[in-house]
């Protein structure tokens, strides 16, 4: 369980949330959505614990102050394929993860899974952004975290490879995880996830899936209310 208390995020002097409170349960694959420049990777950064922040937020009754071995533990972020080491291979970064988190997953089945043997041991420097990509995708799964983190995973995937990280999300969510993933693509949002999680005027709206209409929300929030 995620518990958002207050939250409160300012860069500078931008302000993306005040004073927000939620909470999302496990076996939940929850859409982050908002317009470019609206906080989206800020807010993921925060529950990370890399931005800071008023407010709680806790992880399983886990806070970040008071534990914050085991908060971190129970968490998987990187903000972007930018953020791995380009001469390690996807190799190692997968051996480092699995033995960091204390993760019992197959690292060999994951590489089999997203099709990555052949590149496993290239560095990543030499890999293209959907190669990059499927490492980074390939790091979350072997982390085995409760809660997943993700902003924009799908950049840079083909049509077959957004349909393998979409059912790879969907098998982490049915084994208990809670995964928050932001995207500009609400067809994607809609197909895979339950909950809708829109920034909205410094607040965090969370939407059912199957209840509401995804793109009329987006329209009323961000076209007609920007008018
Ligand atoms: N390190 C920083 N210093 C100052 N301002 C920042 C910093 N990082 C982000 N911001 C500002 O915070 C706001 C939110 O940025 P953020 O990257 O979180 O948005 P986003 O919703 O993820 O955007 P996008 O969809 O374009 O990726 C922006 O106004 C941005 O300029």
């Amino acid at each position: 369980m995620i518990e958002i208390n207050n939250l409160t995020i300012k860069i500078t002097e931008t302000s993306i949330l005040k004073d927000v409170s939620l909470s999302i349960s496990e076996n939940k694959i929850v859409g982050l959505i908002a317009p470019n420049g609206t906080g989206k990777t800020t807010f993921l950064k925060s529950i990370a614990g890399l931005v800071s922040k008023k407010g709680k937020v806790l992880l399983n009754s886990c806070d970040l102050i008071e534990n914050r071995s085991m908060y971190l533990k129970q968490i998987f972020f990187v903000e972007s394929n930018e953020n791995i080491y380009s001469n390690l291979t996807a190799m190692d970064h997968l051996e480092y993860i699995k033995s960091t988190w204390e993760s019992a997953v197959n690292i060999t089945e994951v590489l089999a899974s997203l099709g990555m043997e052949k590149y496993k041991a290239i560095p990543i420097k030499k890999l293209s952004l959907g190669m990059k990509q499927h490492v980074l995708i390939a790091m979350y799964v072997v982390s085995d975290a409760p809660v997943l983190l993700l902003d924009e995973p799908m950049n840079g995937l083909d049509p077959a490879s957004l349909t393998i990280v979409n059912n790879l999300l969907v098998e982490l969510k049915e084994r208990g995880k809670i995964i928050i993933f932001s995207s500009h693509n609400l067809s994607n949002i809609n197909e895979i996830c339950d909950e809708f999680l829109f920034m909205h005027n410094e607040k965090l709206v969370l939407v059912k899936a199957n209840t509401h209409n995804i793109q009329e929300i987006y329209d009323e929030f961000y076209i007609k209310g920007a008018q």
